[in-house]
């Protein structure tokens, strides 16, 4: 297995390119299970997870073809097609490496009329239930039942009716199956408390251009009136706010100077804010964010909260900034029970953290030290690379798997603005 190999302490200077999102990606490509017609997707991250998502696709009978990119582009385009399903089952193998999957649930429902997919079950940064997704269903008018490990959704003949439903707390992933599901429905759903990240706009976006009627689209309220069918559409992918604000911890631990090309400033403000907090310079830009750093960061205090507060996607990465901060900040993870899988590897790098439940006291320290690591999930991986960046000597992240999910080409795009990053055979 591939592992990446860090020599910290290289100040990082130049341009860097930001991607497709992909917790952008990974809800428009179910979108092509709502129409017979082929759906265009430019932008798309190269990502482990896209390929595990068309892998799925595959199976449910939906062509897919990748165009018109070369090998060293990011991104890639992607026209899918679901002329005719020819499975609704969404299988235990596929769904457990991702659990991006269950987002499978709402369109096969609403093409289908009927969907089986294997219950997520929870994952390194805690339990991930799935109920709000299966109510905001049934509101909908589906029946629902679960059996042996799986959910088995299905709408009375002639459809979904449509409905209503109040989310107590706010879900991303529930929204997303809602919406998916509310756009070819028989009457109207309305939605309230809804999610309103940028993903949820995204995808908001495109079915619309698929002929959906949303009102309300980027508040808490939306109003869904179903429509009979869905064309075809071309649509290009958001760029990665939390690829952006990734390497922008990544550019002010070094003290470095870093253009993040092609991101999206207006998703980001609430990373922005959190940055500036901490003495690094953001700079909104029409095509981008600069940002710049001197070395001297302070300490700040952050509570993860949905959009527009601070992502929890977000929460290892600034952490890692914040080991070298002058002062101690407070973390305090409000959407996952167990996010805090990279402290006990970043106190190996001789971070100085402590963990009590769901906060985190971070003290700042003068130096890192590389070490050895690995991380159970993406973004705290991302957060060992981030300290490895800025810790003295060689930091070796294992389990690579992870940030292939999440970030396209990472020691490529590091060593565009001047990392000392290797991706090595062998584990
Ligand atoms: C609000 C939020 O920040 N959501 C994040 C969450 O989305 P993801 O869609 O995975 O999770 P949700 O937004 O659904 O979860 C938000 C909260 O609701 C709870 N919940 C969720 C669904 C459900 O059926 N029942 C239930 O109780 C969860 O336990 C959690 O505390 O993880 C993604 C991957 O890290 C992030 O990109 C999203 O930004
Ligand atoms: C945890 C994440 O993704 P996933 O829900 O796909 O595991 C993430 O993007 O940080």
């Amino acid at each position: 297995m591939d592992k990446i190999v860090i020599h910290g302490g290289k100040r990082l200077s130049g341009t860097l390119p930001i991607s497709g999102a992909k917790n952008a990606a990974l809800t428009l490509l179910p979108c092509a299970l709502l129409t017979e017609e082929p759906l265009t997707l430019r932008n798309l991250p190269r990502l482990a997870d896209i390929d595990q998502f068309q892998h799925l696709l595959n199976g449910f009978g939906v062509s897919t073809a990748i165009a018109g990119t070369r090998p060293e582009d990011f991104g890639r385009v992607m026209t899918l097609q679901a002329t005719r399903l020819t499975s609704s089952t969404a299988p235990y193998d596929i769904v457990r490496k991702m659990r991006a999957s269950i987002l499978v649930l709402g369109p096969l429902l609403a093409r289908a009329g009927e969907a089986t997919v294997s219950l997520p079950g929870g994952c390194a940064i805690g339990n991930r239930p799935i109920d709000l997704h299966l109510k905001a269903l049934e509101a909908m008018g589906a029946e629902i039942e679960l059996a042996a490990g799986y959910v088995r959704a299905r709408a009375p003949d002639g459809g979904l009716p449509g409905g209503d439903f109040t989310f107590p707390v706010v879900s991303v992933g529930a929204t997303e199956n809602a919406l998916m599901a509310a756009v070819l429905a028989k009457g109207t759903t309305r939605l309230e408390n809804a999610a309103r990240e940028p993903e949820i706009v995204d995808l908001c976006n495109l079915l619309a251009a698929m002929g959906a009627q949303i009102e309300g689209i980027g508040e808490s309220n939306l109003t869904i009136h179903g429509v009979d069918r869905l064309h075809g559409a071309t649509y290009r992918v958001m760029a990665d706010r939390i690829e952006a604000g990734s390497y922008a911890c990544a550019a002010a631990i070094t003290g470095g100077e870093v253009f993040l090309k092609g991101a999206n400033p207006g998703d980001m403000r609430a990373t922005s804010h959190a940055l500036r907090n901490a003495g690094v310079v953001v700079e909104e830009r029409k095509d981008g964010l600069f940002i710049g750093a001197n070395g001297g960061l302070k300490a700040v205090n952050i509570s993860t909260a949905p959009y527009p507060g601070f992502a929890t996607d977000m929460q290892a990465q600034l952490m890692a900034l914040l080991c070298m901060a002058e002062g101690t900040s407070v973390l305090n993870e409000t959407i996952f029970e167990n996010r805090y899988m990279h402290v006990p590897e970043l106190n190996r790098m001789g971070a100085h953290i402590e963990t009590n439940g769901r906060t985190a006291v971070v003290h700042g320290v003068s130096k890192l030290t590389g070490a050895e690591v690995m991380a159970t999930d993406l973004r705290a991986s991302m957060s060992l690379v981030i300290a490895g960046l800025a810790a003295e000597g060689e930091t070796t992240v294992h389990r690579l798997y992870h940030l292939d999910r999440g970030y396209e080409r990472l020691e490529e795009k590091l060593q565009l603005v001047g990392a000392d990053v290797q991706r090595v055979g062998g584990d």
